[in-house]
């Protein structure tokens, strides 16, 4: 059963994940905290840049990686590095240590290998793979997440991370793979917008198993999953 919670408002769904990291970053030991890429996450950054959460959160505390990344300079435009930084992590006392980035710029056969290592170096394993405190997960229109596309994504592959060519562009990516983001204690979907709004329908009505969509297979097998919703993402789901 999946959990949905829906608010009215864009800040209001992002100023409860916000609440959320402010608790995390209260314990008392370095959490380990993925980010989605992508366009919807902005309004959180933006969010989390200013009083009351940029001052709130012990910062220190908190460790950022991402579900994936474009293969692409960290200044280039399309960078999901590149856009948390300029909206966030440029403006709070994060750590430049506590910022393990994909390094999009480099030849991906070997960041692929460097990205997986960093992760099993840092984080703290549960069934022989990092095991992340927190994943926030975005979905795009044809339910993607991370980069793993529908009809080209391995929910058994062994590896931690992949090398993925976007089915339409066909822009080199980097990704976690579904089996090392299922691992972690929580999975949050966070989507916004009426574009989205179908696919939630779909998902919402329909045992996962029938659908061919990422986001509906992507959950955390023994932690927890929640889709984040805004109205307009949940127009269709709520009567
Ligand atoms: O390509 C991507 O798309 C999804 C969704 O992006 P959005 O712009 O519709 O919010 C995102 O979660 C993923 O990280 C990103 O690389």
């Amino acid at each position: 059963m999946m959990d949905y919670r829906t608010f009215e408002t864009p800040q209001q769904v992002v100023e409860s994940l916000a609440n959320s990291l402010v608790e995390y970053s209260k314990q008392d030991k370095p959490v380990h905290i993925s980010l989605s890429g992508g366009s919807t996450p902005k309004l959180l950054f933006k969010v989390l840049a200013k009083a009351p959460f940029s001052t709130s959160i012990e910062w220190g505390n908190l460790h950022f990686w991402w579900g994936d990344e474009r293969c692409v300079a960290p200044d280039d435009a399309e960078s999901n590095f590149g856009e948390a930084q300029a909206l966030l992590f440029s403006q709070v006392a994060l750590p430049t240590e506590n910022i393990h980035r994909i390094l999009g710029e480099d030849a991906p056969e070997q960041e692929v290998i460097r990205f997986a290592q960093e992760m099993q170096d840092c984080i703290p394993a549960d069934n022989g793979l990092p095991c992340f405190d927190w994943i926030l997960l975005g979905m795009g229109g044809d339910g993607h997440t991370a980069s793993l596309f529908p009809g080209q994504t391995d929910y058994n592959d062994q590896n931690m991370a992949i090398i993925v060519q976007h089915p339409e562009s066909g822009q080199y990516r980097i990704s976690k793979t579904a089996r090392l983001l299922a691992n972690a204690k929580r999975i949050s979907y966070l989507v916004m917008g009426e574009g989205k709004a179908q696919v939630i329908k779909q998902i919402h009505d329909n045992d996962d198993a029938a659908l061919a969509y990422p986001a509906a297979q992507v959950k955390a097998s023994q932690g927890k999953t929640e889709w984040f919703l805004d109205a307009d993402a949940a127009k269709l789901i709520n009567g």
